[in-house]
């Protein structure tokens, strides 16, 4: 479902993602862990079409990024740190514009539906966004992919500031959607998430993958125990 093949992005004479590859299967968590600077957000905005690859290539479905950005952006959730939303606007109407411009057009009820699946209380969904907190941006966050029925999920450090019980809830939804068939890749520091939720776990460092394991054959204790070995090799 996403395939990420020899990937490669240089900065001038800096690589930052060297010849990575990772496929995820629909239903399939992929937890990428690495230092600050390992080359993770650039393997994200590559998927994204935000930048493009100077060599290799990212399949969405089967599809190109770098020959078909829209149709492939339309098949994609993403879930930074901190969900973009308009602030001005209600949960409902952020949801609504964004399934819209995925090519998809719910009614209120069914809108609300898709909140309340991913979490949101039902007294938040005609508040304004700018008022709500990071978890609840995320539940939103949660609530489009489902909305625009996406495929592929990206999730750039998703729990970063979240509070234990938003973390956990976090989790279970990222549950729901592998239930549902969605591919998921999700760049974190949180080794314990990573080992909770994800199916396979891969380091990676200078760009590479260095190491790649299924999470349910590894301790949490050995899981930080091999990243902090990665670290110094
Ligand atoms: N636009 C850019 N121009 C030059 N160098 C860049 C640019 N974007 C990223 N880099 C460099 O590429 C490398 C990889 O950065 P990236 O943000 O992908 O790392 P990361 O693994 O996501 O780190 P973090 O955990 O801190 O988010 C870093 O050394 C970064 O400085």
């Amino acid at each position: 479902m996403l395939q990420i093949d020899r990937l490669i992005k240089r900065y001038g004479g800096y690589t930052a993602v060297n010849g990575l590859s990772i496929n995820i299967a629909p239903g399939e968590l992929f937890a990428l862990l690495g230092p600050n600077g390992a080359g993770k957000t650039t393997t994200i905005n590559c998927l994204l079409g935000f930048i493009q690859p100077d060599e290799g290539r990212a399949l969405i479905d089967g599809l190109n990024v770098s020959d078909a950005p829209l149709e492939t952006k339309r098949r994609l959730a993403y879930i930074p740190e901190q969900v973009n939303l308009y602030g001005h606007f209600t949960g409902l109407e952020n949801l609504a514009y964004f399934a819209e411009l995925s090519g998809h057009r719910y009614e209120e009820p069914r809108l609300r539906g898709f909140l309340a699946e991913a979490g949101l209380q039902t007294e938040a969904h005609a508040r304004r966004v700018s008022g709500y907190s990071k978890g609840m941006r995320q539940k939103v966050g949660i609530a489009i992919a489902l909305a625009k029925e996406a495929k592929v999920l990206l999730l750039d450090e998703p729990t970063s500031g979240l509070d234990p019980s938003a973390s956990h809830e976090f989790s279970r939804l990222l549950g729901q959607l592998r239930e549902r068939g969605v591919a998921i890749l999700m760049a974190t520091h949180d080794l314990f998430r990573a080992k909770e939720d994800a199916t396979r776990v891969g380091i990676m460092r200078h760009g590479s993958l260095v190491r790649e394991l299924t999470a349910a054959e590894i301790s949490h204790t050995d899981l930080e125990k091999l990243y902090l070995e990665t670290m110094s090799d």
